[in-house]
């Protein structure tokens, strides 16, 4: 029984993998090669914000099935299946993914590789990646044939990664061409992942390269549902009319679904954006750049709902940001993560900087991410601290704390009751009750 797993780069998704698998009852060892966040995630201490993991790895590391490490030595040795979790950011300058990570990874990890093992793939690749690692394994394990390659690419959700990671809507395992091979990495699969697949979760055998694309179609997917609601939107402000209502009465048809249906600010984080522009790349690459010219549309589509935001906000201080004051609630792509990987929340409050607002931003978990990613900003240490004397308050991020907001307390912080509400996410009669001008991407 396969019992030894290794989970390679321990960030959201690695760490994550990492404590599931030993709640699970493997015995697990992560490795990153960040030395600081090893050292933090080995006593117990989350990197990063997600919610109920920080118990999980815990459980994991009391039990002793836990454990942490930055040797590619050690992990050869240990692990019968290797997962591999590291990064794979969009390229500067360039709509391709940087697989400097992904190569380094199995660079390291191959030529140590003395006895036989599975190699998953978990990380997001363009197609073709899957074929090619697996040729660099073959040149360079000294086991050979016997390690074996598979892509099982991963749909977790920040927020609820736990939850995705032990529930998932379904498995994919991108298989190798050779028979025997294949039927190896599938039971191996099937036997991790037996919880799942006996609580009916469909598990789905493919090649490698249907495998990688299942990945980077679902983001595809999902983007293009969300900039379809926020060309909606641009059409309800040409037209006065309401966008959430229009959400709403669309989602009621089974056909199209109310998820991934919500107008407001549009997508951001380490997935959506840089998967479809390297999914774009990559089709260019084979000579089937035609297929999806639509995603450059819902990348732009995307980007004008933040540049919409900053619009509206100027307009309503009166045509200029300069000597103005705006409080900006929400730095993190979404709620329930700290997460501000080309977070639009970020986005918008720099270029108000940029053209000359005094801009003060608070966010409930990612302010230091943040400040790091924004150091000329200003951030105060609660909502209110954001929205004292401000001309306008600018929601981003949809946190709890900021939809649960009192109009009437927050009035007495402000300057002036200006307020847009970049995530439709506030009752617009609550606030224009308590005397606010309240205006919101998409509504009249
Ligand atoms: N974050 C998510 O919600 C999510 C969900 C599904 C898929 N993915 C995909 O998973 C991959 C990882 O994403 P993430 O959000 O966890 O990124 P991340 O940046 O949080 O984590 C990547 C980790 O890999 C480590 N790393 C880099 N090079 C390494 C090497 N050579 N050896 C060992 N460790 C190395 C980094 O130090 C870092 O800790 C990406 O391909 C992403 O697209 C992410
Ligand atoms: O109706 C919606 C839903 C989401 N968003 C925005 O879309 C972005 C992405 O949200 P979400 O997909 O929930 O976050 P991620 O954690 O980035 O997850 C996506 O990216 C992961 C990495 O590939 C995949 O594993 C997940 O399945 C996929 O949902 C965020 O900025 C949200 O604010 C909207 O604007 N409207």
């Amino acid at each position: 029984m396969t019992q030894r797993l290794t989970v390679i780069g321990t960030g959201y998704l690695g760490a994550t993998h990492a404590a599931c698998m030993a709640d699970l009852g493997f015995e697990v060892l992560g490795l990153d090669a960040d030395k600081d966040k090893i050292a933090r995630l080995a006593d117990g201490d989350l990197p990063f914000y997600e919610p109920g993991l920080e118990p999980v790895l815990r459980r994991g590391l009391d039990s002793g099935r836990l454990r942490f490490t930055t040797s590619y030595e050690e992990a050869a040795e240990f692990g019968d299946v290797h997962f591999l979790c590291v990064g794979t950011p969009q390229k500067t300058g360039e709509y391709a993914a940087d697989l400097t990570y992904v190569d380094a990874a199995v660079g390291a990890l191959a030529p140590l590789l003395h006895r036989p093992c599975l190699i998953v793939g978990k990380s997001t690749v363009p197609v073709g990646t899957a074929a090619r690692l697996a040729g660099t394994v073959a040149e360079s394990a000294p086991v050979g044939g016997d390690a074996v390659l598979a892509w099982n690419p991963e749909f977790l959700r920040e927020g609820f990664a736990v939850e995705d990671t032990l529930h998932p809507d379904r498995i994919v395992a991108g298989l190798p061409g050779e028979q025997g091979a294949a039927e190896h990495a599938e039971k191996v699969l099937r036997e991790i992942y037996r919880t799942m697949i006996a609580a009916g979760t469909p598990f789905i055998t493919a090649d490698y390269p249907t495998a990688e694309l299942v990945k980077v179609a679902a983001n595809a997917f999902l983007a293009t549902k969300i900039s379809f609601i926020n060309a909606m939107a641009e059409v309800c402000e040409a037209a006065h009319a309401d966008v959430t209502k229009l959400s709403e009465a669309l989602s009621h048809d089974d056909r199209i679904g109310g998820r991934f249906l919500g107008p407001g600010l549009g997508f951001g984080g380490g997935c959506l954006p840089k998967d479809i522009r390297a999914f774009m790349a990559r089709a260019g690459e084979l000579g089937a750049d035609q297929a999806l010219t639509f995603l450059r549309e819902v990348d732009e589509i995307n980007i004008r709902r933040r540049i919409r935001m900053v619009d509206l906000a100027r307009r309503l201080l009166g045509g200029s940001f300069a000597g103005r004051t705006v409080g900006v609630l929400g730095a993190a792509f979404k709620p329930d993560s700290d997460d501000v990987r080309d977070s639009p929340a970020l986005d918008v409050a720099a270029s108000i900087r940029a053209q000359g607002g005094r801009v003060t931003v608070y966010d409930p978990r990612a302010m230091e991410n943040a400040r790091r990613a924004q150091p000329s900003l200003d951030f105060a240490s609660s909502a209110l601290g954001a929205v004292r004397d401000a001309h306008a308050v600018l929601l981003l991020t949809e946190w709890r704390e900021f939809r649960d907001m009192d109009p009437v307390e927050v009035s007495a912080a402000v300057a002036e009751r200006n307020i847009v509400d970049g995530r439709n996410a506030l009752d617009p009669e609550r606030w224009r009750a308590a005397g606010w001008n309240y205006r919101a991407l998409g509504r009249p």
